[in-house]
């Protein structure tokens, strides 16, 4: 067929020619998008091949960790470039790469998450005016790090230990005798954790506790790859964030309402933030952050912990000895049943007199903080790599897959396996890297600011845990797992396992 032939059957079907046109249309705008608007200077990281118009590297959102180390691998620096939509990613990798990353003051933390990971709901639009307003970054961390305190852990160390005995009790008094430890493990994780930072009135409330859990997660699955690369996008997982975020901002406003109308002085994170003068939404944003740093890392890593112990004989004893000795240091009835005896436990003895607990943590953490973290080039100039002239654009994205180093076989024996002997002082396989051999707990310029208490309630749940059941891994058939399954690594954060797990308990009563 001739191409006037052609033209003329489009141009005779109005429906043809509006396919035809737009698809025309798209062909131009991904040409122009991919050769003039995302094109990246010649001395950034090699693009990598599968950076596919408009959208970008898809491995990036579907395969993580393998992607990254296929593409990592296959650079001649171990570093490369790419995008997700519209924004420009560097990934490095390798000492230097690491070393960069965590300690360049030229890349920032908050900006990069703030786009890559998508999560925050836009709360401000509800802004009554009242009260102080300042800098976000800034305004969450002096919050956090007063509300972190060695003063505030010792005020609120016995509702702490009382939260966890009343969660334990209902494991007990289950009378399936099964517990699922991602759900009621976790569950004690996010009400220590809004005991820390948020209001009484939620952590005090079973209901108000669920349904800001319910918001919180509702936020969390909203991060889709959609909203990072298209965020203005009205998505349905954007119109869930902000629906999620508008209640939870009418849940506080309420609290705080009905706290101003009786007069009632708490000694709680939420009046100590009106007392400051912090906006509700300042409140709202600050409470959400907390939970997205604290919540998912320390709620999944203490179920999987119970799970590793429940599937290693010789680190469960371990573990059984150090809570019985620590607790007989100081338990006024040595007689009592162990899990009685722990409640005279001081907070100097619960911080470091748990070692081993410490080291079933660190192995933990090793396998499940998944993905990558994220910074960007704040500075307004390119940033050299150290290898030849190879920079980082300026305003570009920075990503590093924590696999580079916790799953790298020469430093971490049998990566893939949960085995806290590596971290012994005869292995110090973390210890193996002049440079920021374990990331873990964040290091260089962004160490984690809620170590200290992330720490202390692991300590405490796995040891109230321990010193009331004992236990073993089964699946969601009933049987026996001798071995631990293994995490999927190319998730994007921490996250509970596909299929369910759970606890058979026995309680103790010695
Ligand atoms: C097992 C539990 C936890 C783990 C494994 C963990 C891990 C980390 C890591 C790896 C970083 C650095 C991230 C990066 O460099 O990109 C970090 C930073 C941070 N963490 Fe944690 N974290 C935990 C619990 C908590 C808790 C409970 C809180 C607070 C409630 C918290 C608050 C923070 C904050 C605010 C930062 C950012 C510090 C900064 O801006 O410089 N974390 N954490």
């Amino acid at each position: 067929m001739a191409l006037l032939d052609v033209l003329g059957l489009i141009t005779a079907s109005p429906t043809l020619l509006l396919l035809v046109s737009s698809i025309t249309l798209f062909t131009a705008y991904a040409v122009v998008h991919t050769f003039f608007i995302r094109r990246l200077p010649s001395n950034a990281p090699p693009e990598v091949r599968d950076n596919v118009p408009i959208s970008g590297a898809i491995g990036f959102w579907t395969e993580r960790w393998s992607w990254f180390r296929r593409r990592r691998d296959q650079s001649k620096t171990g570093n490369f470039s790419f995008h997700a939509g519209p924004n420009t990613i560097v990934a490095l990798s390798g000492d230097k790469g690491r070393q960069l990353f965590f300690d360049s003051k030229d890349l920032g933390f908050a900006e990069g998450y703030a786009v890559l990971f998508g999560q925050a709901p836009k709360v401000k639009a509800h802004d009554d005016g009242e009260g102080k307003d300042d800098d976000l970054n800034n305004h969450f961390s002096r919050r956090l790090t007063y509300l972190l305190k060695n003063e505030q852990f010792r005020k609120k160390l016995p509702t702490l230990i009382s939260d966890t005995q009343e969660a334990i009790d209902a494991i007990r008094d289950d009378p399936t005798g099964v517990t699922n430890p991602f759900d009621t493990l976790y569950r004690i994780v996010f009400r220590l954790t809004i005991r820390m930072v948020g209001p009484d009135e939620i952590a005090d409330d079973p209901k108000l506790l669920e349904e800001t859990l319910q918001y919180f997660e509702m936020i969390d699955n909203s991060a889709t790859a959609t909203s990072v690369m298209f965020p203005k996008l009205p998505s349905p997982a954007v119109l869930k964030r902000t629906y999620a975020g508008t209640r939870l901002y009418f849940m506080l406003e309420n609290i705080i309402k009905k706290r101003a109308a009786s007069d009632e002085k708490h000694d709680d994170a939420l009046q100590y933030m009106l007392d400051q003068g912090d906006r509700t939404y300042k409140v709202v944003e600050f409470i959400v952050g907390a939970l997205f740093a604290g919540l998912l890392n320390s709620g999944i890593n203490a179920a999987w912990v119970m799970c590793y112990l429940a599937t290693s004989p010789e680190w469960l004893a371990k573990a059984q000895a150090e809570v019985r000795n620590t607790a007989s240091k100081y338990a006024r009835d040595p007689t009592a049943p162990l899990r009685y005896q722990l409640d005279d436990v001081p907070l100097e003895a619960w911080e470091a007199e748990f070692p081993v607990i410490d080291m079933c943590l660190r192995d933990s953490i090793r396998l499940n903080l998944l993905g990558t973290a994220m910074r960007r080039n704040i500075s307004g100039k390119a940033i050299p790599t150290g290898n030849g002239n190879e920079v980082i654009p300026p305003d570009a994205f920075v990503t590093y897959a924590t696999g580079d180093i916790h799953l790298d076989p020469e430093i971490y024996i049998d990566p893939h396996k949960w085995d806290p002997s590596r971290y012994l002082p005869e292995r110090g396989e973390d210890k193996k890297k002049s440079v920021h051999g374990f990331v873990g707990w964040g290091v260089g310029r962004h160490p984690c600011l809620g170590m200290r208490f992330a720490k202390l309630e692991q300590n405490i749940i796995t040891a109230y845990f321990i010193a009331s059941f004992d236990f073993q891994l089964q699946d969601k058939h009933g049987s026996k797992l001798a071995v631990a399954p293994q995490i999927d690594f190319n998730r994007h954060s921490a996250h509970k396992p596909k299929d369910s797990l759970f606890l058979k308990v026995a309680p103790r009563e010695k």
